[in-house]
């Protein structure tokens, strides 16, 4: 069995042989993903975790997880464990639950509902009620939907301002095209792992390892006894928040 090291680095037990020595690193992130009803929350995780697309909308109930693995340059293997919550849970007793322990938490909005990225506020005040006595995670914004631009009725502008009043990284995507998916779960990955990923190696972000996913449902919390499986590993060192 691994041990997990307090920079959320898991390691083998001490190997005799000297393949110990040729291992690669191997990271992993809980990543969160946080946001209203229908802005695209599980079609993001889809399209990263499995490279696919839905038009039909299938409501969230509770969360679903995802699970992915990715490659990042010096051979660095980091999982990301991606937890999709339902957009109806922000009144839920458990979104403090689901949060907690989260590396980066993305917070997303459709770039064609101006009501979900007003919404963001709450979604942010929750994240910070979270980790108000811990260190804030990695917090990044997402403008989903971007192959409806036409439609856009939320500014580019007030988006950036937005995340720079909140101290968020922002992201544009659409994950019906999958345009700056990859590029984004990527350039998180890079972030908490301190590797800085250059715009070719973003633009090669598709051709990672394959992806295994796990999907579940979580009902309600009387169902499952309030107990959530312990997926989380400790936050890095090499997280950098600034
Ligand atoms: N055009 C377009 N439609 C999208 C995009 N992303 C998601 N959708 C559609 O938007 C609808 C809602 O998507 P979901 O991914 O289920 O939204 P969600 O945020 O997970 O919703 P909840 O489960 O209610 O929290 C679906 O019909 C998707 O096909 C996108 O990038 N572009």
């Amino acid at each position: 069995m691994g041990d997990e090291q307090e920079d959320g680095r898991i390691q083998e037990d001490a190997k005799e042989d000297s393949e110990a020595e040729v291992e690669p690193e191997r990271l992993q992130y809980k990543v969160i993903l946080l946001g209203d009803g229908t802005v695209g929350k599980t079609s993001i995780a889809t399209r990263f975790a499995q490279g696919d697309f839905s038009q039909m909308y299938k409501q969230t109930i509770g969360l679903d997880f995802f699970v992915k693995r990715i490659l990042l340059p010096g051979d660095v293997q980091v999982t990301m464990q991606i937890w999709d919550i339902g957009g109806q849970s922000i009144g839920s007793k458990m979104m403090s639950k689901y949060i907690f322990g989260a590396h980066a938490v993305i917070m997303c909005y459709d770039i064609t509902n101006y009501d979900s990225f007003q919404d963001l506020d709450d979604w942010y005040r929750l994240v910070v009620k979270t980790f108000e006595k811990g260190v804030m995670p990695y917090v990044a914004m997402v403008g989903n939907k971007c192959d409806l631009s036409h439609m856009r009725a939320v500014r580019t502008t007030s988006a950036h301002q937005f995340a720079d009043d909140n101290n968020m990284y922002t992201f544009f995507m659409s994950a019906k095209s999958g345009d700056q998916v990859d590029a984004c779960f990527h350039r998180i990955a890079g972030h908490l792992s301190g590797i800085a990923l250059s715009r070719p190696q973003l633009d090669a972000a598709g051709g990672v390892l394959s992806a295994s996913i796990v999907n579940y449902r979580r009902h309600d919390e009387e169902v499952h006894g309030g107990e959530l499986p312990d997926y989380t590993s400790r936050r890095p060192k090499t997280c950098t928040l600034s």
